[in-house]
């Protein structure tokens, strides 16, 4: 584990502070506070219902928190509240996101998919207008730029070869890499937090294994990553730091060793898991 002093301020890319989302009388997120740290996997873990895609939304704009703070630390820029941002400026800021269920465009191909993912840096290099159309210089380098993006995460994705296949015709797994490289497209340089709900969920045991190789290059590349989890296999490999949740409230935040042997997480999570195999 981590002495404390090295989860400096600086080292922080994610900062979650007194975090509450209420829907009417329940309170799905309790209080919650953790940070991530720059370069790292912070898995967040828990029961079914335990508030984990809820604090998703809320970090990434699908929901206005009740109370607290969501802050995004990026080296030699201000802090951004996510809090109080749209979703799609947070996106813009650079936080992108996958979904529990795959949201790809299906009658599109692969390649496509990626391509759409790129719409801002494309329409920025237009200016935003009738650039394209009007053949703006620095519309067709920022589009060889995209298919080069494109490119590079077909391949590290191991979906070169069905880069013009429909993405609904791909096998369920290769649809799962798929997102991960939409997401991976969506800011120009890569997001700065990746943010991945359930990436291993339907996923066979190889293909975990490809899902674990994959996460930890994105992490080697620079991306932090903030990730979802119900497999314990791959949370407890690929992981730094481990936040739990449970009943909306944290009740654990250490490395993935210390977790697997608080009794609270036993008692809460990790026993109850080894119950259902
Ligand atoms: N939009 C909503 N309206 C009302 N209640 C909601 C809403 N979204 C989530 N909840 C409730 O908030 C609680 C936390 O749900 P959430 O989906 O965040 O849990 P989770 O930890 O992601 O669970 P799972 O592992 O099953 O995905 C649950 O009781 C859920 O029913």
């Amino acid at each position: 584990m981590k002495p404390p002093a090295a989860r400096a301020h600086r080292d922080m890319i994610l900062e979650v502070a007194n975090l509450t989302m209420r829907f009417g009388g329940l309170t799905a997120v309790d209080r919650v506070s953790f940070t991530a740290l720059r370069g790292e996997i912070t898995a967040l873990i828990g029961p079914n219902g335990a508030g984990k895609t809820t604090l998703f939304n809320c970090i990434t704009g699908f929901y206005r928190p009740s109370e607290g703070a969501i802050r995004l630390h990026r080296p030699g820029a201000l802090p951004v509240d996510l809090h109080r941002l749209a979703g799609y400026r947070i996106a813009r800021s650079g936080v992108a996101r996958t979904f529990q269920n795959i949201r790809l465009f299906p009658g599109m191909t692969a390649l496509e998919n990626l391509l759409v993912a790129q719409h801002n840096t494309l329409m920025a290099a237009s200016g935003w207008a009738v650039g394209a159309v009007l053949g703006l210089s620095r519309y067709p380098a920022a589009e060889r730029a995209a298919i080069e993006v494109a490119r590079r995460w077909l391949l590290a994705t191991h979906l070169l070869d069905r880069a013009d296949d429909p993405a609904g015709a791909l096998p369920y797994g290769a649809q799962r890499r798929l997102e991960i490289a939409r997401a991976m497209c969506s800011s120009p340089g890569g997001p700065a937090l990746l943010c991945l709900d359930e990436p291993a969920a339907g996923l066979n045991p190889r293909e975990s294994e490809e899902l674990a190789r994959l996460l930890l290059e994105i992490r080697a590349d620079g991306t932090s990553i903030l990730l979802i989890e119900h497999d314990m296999g791959v949370v407890m490999k690929i992981s730094d730091r481990v936040v739990v949740l449970d009943h909306g409230r944290r009740i654990a935040d250490a490395a993935p060793a210390a977790v697997r042997s608080d009794p609270k997480v036993i008692a809460a999570y990790l026993g109850e898991e080894g119950e259902e195999e």
